[in-house]
């Protein structure tokens, strides 16, 4: 499908966030960047310099230490909701292995996470893993906003913002030894509202364009990948894009990657502004809630279907 590229990614830069303040003309000049970015690949480059080094080093070394648990000990990580406990061990796709870390903004819901992880207490484990998730999320408001304001809704804003929570994801891919690529982590969009990603130096992660070519994400150390989920996109009817992207992993060096999430809320229903559909815009999903459609999506059949979406609540 589709053949590599040299493309990169739009670079758009949040740093100086304390200048970065809502109707100001720096604000609205990366908002009109981050608006077109977001309709012709539905992903960017974000340089934040608001996470400090020595958190982005403390975040990769508490992975390691996380995923040198024994198999036992991470399975205890179970979740109500699809995809949010422990993942790994399958056959399609063995060197990968994740852990979600619900809530993971919340010192408390840390916490608990990690005494079941370690019952014996890892205070700097829950620390890091909180602080990192906090810092990030700022960034994910900042770009929500960006997004409503563009998009002409910012009156929904605090409903917006209110109906989502943040889960951090936290991935290893094994170093498959291998100079030809090997499958890390299979070809999806995301489902959710807004992805940030943050890697160690070992590059892998492939986007897709809207005209199928597939071309590798090189970030600097500095920077986010910035992507839209399905579910903005359904509630923005369609007038942002969710790319399809895929790990493809090669050499001797173990990937480590965290994916801050913004997840709507069981039973908040995603229903697009009425202001957003009209005769040339004509509504493309049914309203519907975020945890029935991952159920769905987690079906033998929701996995098999490229158009998970469209097949779910399309109209
Ligand atoms: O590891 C990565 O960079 C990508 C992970 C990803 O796409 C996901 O967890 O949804
Ligand atoms: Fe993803």
């Amino acid at each position: 499908m589709g053949s590599e590229t040299t493309l990169r990614l739009p670079i758009i830069n949040f740093s100086d966030v304390g200048h970065l303040k809502p109707s100001t003309s720096q604000w609205d000049l990366v908002k009109s960047q981050v608006h077109k970015a977001l309709e012709d690949y539905g992903c960017f480059e974000a340089l934040f310099d608001k996470v400090p080094l020595d958190l982005r080093k403390a975040i990769f070394a508490a992975l390691e230490e996380l995923f040198n648990l024994p198999l036992q000990t991470k399975l205890r990580n179970v979740s109500r909701k699809p995809y949010h406990g422990y993942v790994g061990q399958y056959p399609t796709v063995p060197l990968y292995e994740s852990m979600g870390i619900d809530d993971a903004n919340i010192s408390q819901k840390v916490e608990s996470l990690t005494n079941i992880l370690w019952p014996e207490g890892n205070p700097s484990f829950s620390k890091t893993v909180q602080s990192f998730s906090e810092q990030v999320s700022e960034l994910d408001r900042i770009i929500r906003r960006m997004i409503l304001e563009s998009l002409g809704v910012e009156k929904y804003l605090d409903e917006h913002m209110n109906s989502t929570n943040y889960l951090l994801r936290v991935m290893k891919y094994k170093e498959p030894q291998t100079k030809e690529a090997k499958l890390g982590l299979n070809s999806h969009t995301d489902k959710n509202i807004v992805t940030i990603l943050y890697q160690n130096q070992v590059e892998g992660l492939e986007v897709q364009t809207k005209d199928g070519a597939w071309f590798t994400v090189k970030p600097s150390p500095e920077s986010f990948i910035v992507m839209i989920g399905d579910s903005l996109l359904a509630w923005a009817n369609g007038r942002l894009h969710s790319p399809y992207h895929r790990v493809m992993m090669t050499g001797n060096e173990a990937r480590y990657s965290t994916g801050l999430f913004s997840v709507p809320k069981g039973s908040y229903i995603i229903k697009a502004p009425e202001e957003l559909v009209d005769e040339e815009h004509p509504l493309l999903f049914k309203p519907f809630d975020h945890v029935e459609f991952l159920k769905y999506y987690y079906t033998e059949e929701g996995q098999r279907d490229e158009a998970a979406l469209k097949t779910y609540c399309g109209v």
